[in-house]
């Protein structure tokens, strides 16, 4: 029997401090199908394995849509296991929620699984994006990309994120009603817009952009995914608008300075990490063209926008109502300032040891991408059961079980689980994967991080925030379906 290698799992780094563990380089981590002669070795290791000729499907009920059947995720985990089969979209599909499982899976990627987007977010990315790429495509793609999100690289976005963040704070306190997430997520698409366009761009067309953007997301998940249907024509229109101020952004030439002016003489801005990557590809030869570019600055937006937004929503909702959390908060920060004075720096965010606590938890409890879906390209054996080549594989990243050196080791919000009794991080479970793994691990998560770090800490140093109309955490389920009006009250601290 051929196995699936499971070669690297994948932690995301708790901190930027150095020496703390790195996602490993994009080449590290590419699974393979391996030779006959290494098999042994991977089949001690492995978890998802290509499937004997006798096959034997995981139970489950095919007969409706998941939907349908009313019945939660949880209770079928109860009723039939980790691997289950049910229907999702119209299609066959085996959900696995075994944390060892999903972390073999996530690595068995190029030639065994690819990933499923569907055709609306397929063509509204467009072919050149990340998330539509497999193989050596994908590997180039992250090769180019990892540039814009090294260590060095994030570090370089705290003054502008803490800017922007400030600015936004600011606003909201002087309004009697935010409109919470709504706000966040035009925060989340500034900061992804100014890696791609710069931070110098007018009110006017930040807001152009935001709705462009906001028209293309709705038609993600249209059907039909054709001009037939108005959602998808108008994402398609959406899309061609964005690319079209995208585009003199990314190719304008730098001046001696290092700053750029369009081609058409307009404004001159400070060269951007997507225009300083367009500019080296060229020179270094390893080029993603301009369209590739262009594609690659959607899928950024799109995978930083909403992630973001929604993990800071939440995080404030848990702030409101977890007085002592602030508290504890505001303390570390009062100390961080004593040390490193009132800018947020690198050394502030790796300082913010509880705030890398309350983070994770954050993340544990609200997984902003609870899961991800792969297609196998074989018949797979997952567990002893068989994934038929073409079903659909739902993989579980948000995973209900703590891991057992975790104190307190019960559900709830609980950040002090993430701490030792000395008051140190403790080593993070296998089982917490917010940000995925294997070759598709997030890009961003270090920039996520900065940005749900630098919130907090300027929130705790300055404002506080009421609910007028206290509701709860948002579910995952609520990512794409939640409206804007989750309100809250900012006011400056007294
Ligand atoms: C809390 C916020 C975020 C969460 C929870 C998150 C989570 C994830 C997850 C789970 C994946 C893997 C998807 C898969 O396996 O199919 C992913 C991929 C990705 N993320 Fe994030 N993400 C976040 C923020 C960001 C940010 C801020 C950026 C960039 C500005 C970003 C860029 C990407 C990209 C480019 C990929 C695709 C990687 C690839 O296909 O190789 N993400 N993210």
């Amino acid at each position: 029997m051929r196995t699936v290698q499971w070669s690297w799992q994948p932690e995301p780094c708790s901190s930027l401090a150095p020496g703390h563990n790195q996602p490993a380089a994009p080449g590290r981590h590419r699974s393979r199908r391996p030779s006959a002669s290494r098999s042994r070795r991977w089949v001690t290791s492995c978890a998802a394995t290509v499937a004997p000729k006798s096959r034997k499907l995981p139970p489950g009920n095919l007969s409706s849509e998941i939907d349908l059947q009313g019945v939660s995720h949880q209770e079928r985990v109860r009723e039939f296991g980790a691997v289950y089969k049910t229907r999702m979209h119209g299609q066959d599909t085996v959900v696995v929620d075994d944390p060892v499982q999903v972390q073999a899976l996530l690595v068995a990627n190029y030639g065994v699984i690819e990933n499923d987007w569907g055709p609306g977010v397929s063509q509204l990315l467009g072919q050149g994006a990340i998330a539509n790429q497999e193989g050596d495509a994908h590997r180039r793609s992250r090769r180019v990309l990892t540039k814009v999100f090294t260590k060095e690289a994030t570090l370089s976005y705290i003054p502008d994120v803490s800017r922007l963040a400030a600015s936004f704070l600011s606003t909201w306190s002087g309004h009697e009603d935010t409109e919470l997430l709504g706000e966040l997520k035009n925060f989340t698409f500034d900061i992804s817009c100014s890696l791609i366009m710069g931070f110098d761009l007018q009110e006017q067309e930040r807001r152009q952009l935001r709705r462009d953007f906001t028209t293309l997301t709705s038609g993600f998940f249209a059907h039909p995914f054709d001009q037939s249907n108005p959602i998808a024509a108008a994402a398609m229109a959406a899309r061609s608008r964005l690319l079209e101020r995208i585009e003199p952004r990314i190719s304008s030439e730098p001046d001696d300075q290092g700053n750029a002016s369009d081609h058409a003489g307009g404004s001159v801005t400070q060269h951007t990490p997507i225009q300083r990557l367009y500019t080296a590809s060229q020179a270094e030869g390893e080029a993603l063209s301009l369209g590739e570019l262009l594609d690659q600055s959607i899928n950024l937006m799109m995978a930083s926008t909403e992630t973001t937004a929604y993990s800071i929503c939440n995080m404030m909702l848990e702030l409101e109502r977890a007085p002592e959390i602030v508290q504890r908060l505001a303390k570390e920060q009062e100390a961080l300032m004593q040390q490193h004075g009132p800018e947020i720096t690198g050394q502030v965010i790796d300082g913010m040891v509880y705030g890398e606590a309350f983070t994770r938890e954050v993340l544990r409890v609200h997984s902003p991408v609870p899961s991800v879906f792969r297609r196998p390209l074989i018949d797979l054996d997952v567990a002893g059961f068989t994934v038929p080549k073409g079903w659909m594989l739902q993989l579980m990243l948000k995973q209900q079980k703590l891991g057992e050196h975790m104190s307190p080791n019960q559900p709830g919000f609980h950040p002090e689980r993430w701490l030792d009794e000395r008051g140190h991080l403790i080593e993070q479970p296998p089982s917490f994967m917010p940000f995925g793994g294997g070759p598709r691990l997030c890009l961003g998560w270090m920039l996520a991080k900065v940005e749900i770090k630098v919130v907090t800490a300027l929130f705790v140093r300055g404002y506080t925030c009421q609910q007028p109309c206290p509701q709860s955490p948002l579910s995952p389920n609520d990512l794409t379906t939640a409206d804007d009006s989750i309100l809250m009250t900012f006011a400056r601290q007294t």
